[in-house]
């Protein structure tokens, strides 16, 4: 078994472990089988026991951006505790940014909003973490945009890329249980042909979200499953198809060939799809995220971004970097593996968590 299956894996086993999963042993379908078609929304036995009461986003995204905040927060609070603003000051707080990998425009931004008529002053810990709020939200506001899903386009097909284990696979889940909940007919495509692991991870949310998969053996070919996916999704009048890829690596030549070739059969159906291509983006690999927006983009004609893991790193000042750097929409981000730990990006909630602001 690899690392990457022993990784979903190790995923799934912690989903059931924290009750997210149906009550009983998840029922993973033989190769090749499809999840029944179920069009009512998920709902919950009656004999299960009461849910334990939810935390809202707000707490899960400030815990999830924790790591962030505290090392931002630590460094400034240790940083204007002792000193009055001076030229030395203004230079270690903006190394303190640029570790959190704001990105050096932002931070030279911040620490210039900082230094403006606070020169030679004390400066409350509290105030510097306003500023840099105030400076982050303002430099996030134009991408937080949510995902427009046309209802005339039926169905709205959205595919996924990224490298290998982004949370590709995770995130589809993630929105399939998203648009479920909103009473959307749903279809999953299990274009992850590369690796058994993932079509039997899709399976297993499609079952959890009761949106129907479409699977074929491992190694298949990926633009194939597209194109049925795409023909039975128009046949049934899904509401929302959305298409799984392998991880690849952006300097995979043959395996962007491949998504290229996924792009150009789903065009022989209807011309005007995919209507959004999500980036995933792991948070966790810092500025090697920005060479993937790149590549991605031209390869993949990337629509919008969606950044995971951002409870996994220090440095989620990423999605900052990329933000001012690409100017392209963020849709959602991820902040664990739970269904719940994915929501719609905006700005000003993600600006005072990284702040570390209540
Ligand atoms: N902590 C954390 N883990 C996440 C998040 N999103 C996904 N993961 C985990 O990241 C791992 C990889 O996610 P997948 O969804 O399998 O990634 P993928 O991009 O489909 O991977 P490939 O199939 O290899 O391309 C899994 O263990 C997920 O549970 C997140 O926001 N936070």
């Amino acid at each position: 078994m690899s690392d990457g299956d022993k990784d979903k894996r190790g995923m799934l086993a912690r989903l059931f472990r924290r009750g997210e999963a149906p009550q009983s042993q998840p029922k993973v379908p033989p190769p090749q089988a499809e999840a029944p078609q179920d069009d009512t929304p998920p709902s919950t036995p009656e004999t299960a026991p009461p849910p334990a009461p939810r935390r809202s986003w707000w707490q899960r995204l400030k815990e999830g951006l924790a790591r962030t905040s505290s090392s931002l927060g630590l460094g400034i609070t240790e940083l204007f505790s002792k000193r009055r603003l001076d030229a030395a000051t203004l230079e270690d707080l903006e190394d303190i940014l640029i570790q959190a990998d704001l990105g050096i425009e932002t931070a030279a931004r911040i620490t210039r909003s900082i230094a403006e008529g606070r020169y030679d002053k004390s400066i409350d810990p509290e105030e510097v973490k306003a500023v840099l709020a105030r400076e982050v939200e303002a430099v996030l506001a134009p991408v937080a945009r949510p995902l427009a899903v046309d209802a005339d386009r039926k169905p709205f097909v959205i595919l996924m890329v990224g490298v290998n284990g982004s949370g590709k696979t995770t995130t589809i889940g993630k929105l399939a249980a998203k648009f479920r909940a909103e009473g959307r007919k749903v279809m999953l495509a299990a274009g992850d042909t590369f690796r058994a692991a993932a079509i039997e991870q899709l399976k297993v949310w499609g079952e959890r979200t009761g949106a129907r998969v479409i699977a074929r053996e491992q190694g298949a070919d990926a633009a194939g499953l597209a194109f049925d996916a795409l023909t039975e999704a128009r046949a049934t009048g899904t509401d929302v198809l959305l298409v799984d890829t392998a991880g690849r690596l952006q300097n995979k030549a043959g395996l962007m060939a491949e998504l290229e070739k996924v792009v150009r059969v789903m065009k022989k159906i209807d011309e005007t799809a995919p209507h959004a291509v999500l980036l995933v983006l792991d948070a966790t690999t810092g500025q090697n995220a920005v060479s993937q927006v790149e590549i991605f983009g031209k390869t993949a004609g990337v629509t919008g971004l969606v950044m995971t893991k951002l409870d996994g790193t220090a440095r989620g000042g990423i999605l900052v970097s990329i933000a001012a750097k690409f100017g392209l929409p963020v849709h959602f981000i991820g902040v664990g593996e739970g269904v719940d730990d994915l929501e719609p990006f905006t700005a000003r909630d993600f600006a005072r968590a990284i702040a570390g602001l209540e």
